[in-house]
């Protein structure tokens, strides 16, 4: 609960001083020590197994995915789960350019090579000559990359490879409207991950990790690619079967490997390049995710408004009175009718109310003529169906 006029926002994660300044000091106290906290405030912690206390109204994921965050649990006890969409996306584009290309030019173990190389070697310039021609590589130029996932990375990447005259096919079974729109014409339409993974040289996932993405690519799929192709997955760890991965790397399946998620079957394979989930740690994209998820979190706390949760509708209005009821509800009939005929026998007059849905989820902001009793909110949140209320006057 906010005590008075202040917030409390638990801090799980390092966040940039752009977005939490935000929340500013008058009104919230931010850290990792918050007791009861109103918020939650989260980049990669995982929240599954962690006890969220009952005080808790919102959580902000200062990036994209949300599978270290218990959504569906959350849905349940009518809290909304904040993310920032596209906050980070440049960052990922930029970092899976850089993977392609030490892929196709051999550039870690060039690196190695030139670090074992000997100051002292007299012949040094010989041995940097003969040594080099086992790096030999590639342009990416006119070789396809395939793009699983068109969201807000994807169709960047699919854009930059376009750029540096690659030819690209896309394939994505849940793109939305404005999705496709932001895509260039120039993206090949793909059937199916199976039409990629065989037809690419160098295939980049950028799906979230969810029940139908998990192994997305494994042992069936991954004989269908090229020997020498390059899988790239800047997605999750589990969007690809990484024992499965090995083996067709050992079984000259698969040409390499790069991917931003370390783990013990991975770690020291020679043609695996594996970074330590550095997507979005670029100064940018942390304080763009942080600046627009600290922006949503304060107009939910202080206002109830909605904006890019992704268990919630966008649901915003201006205030029309200085007293507003802001109820999550299960999205089923009648729950208007109810919420408006407590409020009529509380004596209340509805100034003015606006409801949406997503899927199972409702959400109802009703400003009120006058102020709101605590019996009448306990009547609201008694209500079947109704999963949480808040009541936000305006302070005076
Ligand atoms: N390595 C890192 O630091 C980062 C990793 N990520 C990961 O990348 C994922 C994508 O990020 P954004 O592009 O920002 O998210 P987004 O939500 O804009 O795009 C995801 C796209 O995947 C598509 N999709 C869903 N299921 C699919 C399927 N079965 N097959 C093909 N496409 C499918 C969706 O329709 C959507 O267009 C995130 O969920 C996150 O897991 C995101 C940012 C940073
Ligand atoms: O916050 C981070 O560094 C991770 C970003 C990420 O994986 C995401 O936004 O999905």
């Amino acid at each position: 609960m906010a005590d008075g006029a202040s917030f409390g926002v638990l801090v799980l994660n390092q966040i940039s001083k752009a977005g939490l300044e935000r929340l500013p000091a008058g009104r919230y106290r931010t850290g990792k020590d918050i007791t009861a906290p109103d918020a939650i405030l989260v980049r990669s912690a995982d929240m599954h197994a962690m006890d969220i206390p009952a005080s808790v109204r919102a959580i902000a994921r200062a990036g994209a995915g949300t599978n270290n965050i218990p959504v569906a649990a959350l849905s349940v006890r009518g809290i909304p789960v904040f993310n920032a969409p596209g906050g980070n996306a440049n960052a990922v584009k930029e970092l899976v350019l850089a993977g392609m290309l030490m892929a196709a030019r051999n550039l870690p173990s060039a690196q190695r090579f030139v670090e074992g190389l000997d100051p002292a070697d007299p012949h040094l310039d010989k041995t940097i000559e003969e040594g080099k021609k086992a790096f030999a590589g590639f342009e990416l130029g006119n070789h396809t990359l395939g793009v699983i996932g068109l969201g807000k990375v994807g169709a960047l990447v699919a854009d930059a490879a376009i750029k540096l005259g690659m030819q690209v096919m896309g394939y994505d079974p849940e793109i939305t409207v404005d999705a496709a729109w932001s895509l260039p014409s120039q993206v090949r339409r793909a059937a199916s991950v199976e039409d990629v993974l065989k037809n690419a040289q160098i295939v980049s996932l950028h799906v979230p990790l969810l029940k139908a993405t998990r192994h997305l690519v494994h042992a069936g799929n991954l004989r269908l690619m090229r020997g020498d192709a390059i899988l790239l997955n800047f997605s999750r760890e589990g969007v690809v079967d990484d024992a499965a991965m090995v083996a067709a790397l050992d079984g000259r399946q698969l040409g390499c490997y790069v991917c931003d998620f370390p783990n013990p079957l991975i770690l020291r394979h020679p043609r695996v390049i594996a970074l330590p989930h550095l997507g979005a740690s670029t100064r940018e994209a942390e304080d763009n995710c942080a600046v627009m998820v600290a922006e949503q979190l304060r107009d939910f706390l202080e206002n109830g408004n909605v904006r890019n949760a992704v268990n919630f509708p966008d649901v915003s209005m201006g205030r029309g009175s200085a007293w507003r009821v802001a109820i999550a509800n299960a999205n089923v009939p009648n729950m208007l009718g109810q919420i408006s005929t407590t409020m009529a026998h509380a004596g209340l007059n509805i100034h003015n109310m606006v409801n949406k849905s997503r899927g199972d989820m409702a959400y109802t902001l009703v400003d009120v003529d006058s102020a709101v009793e605590a019996p009448v909110l306990t009547a609201l949140a008694a209500i079947e169906g109704v999963l949480a209320v808040r009541y936000l006057p305006v302070s005076a």
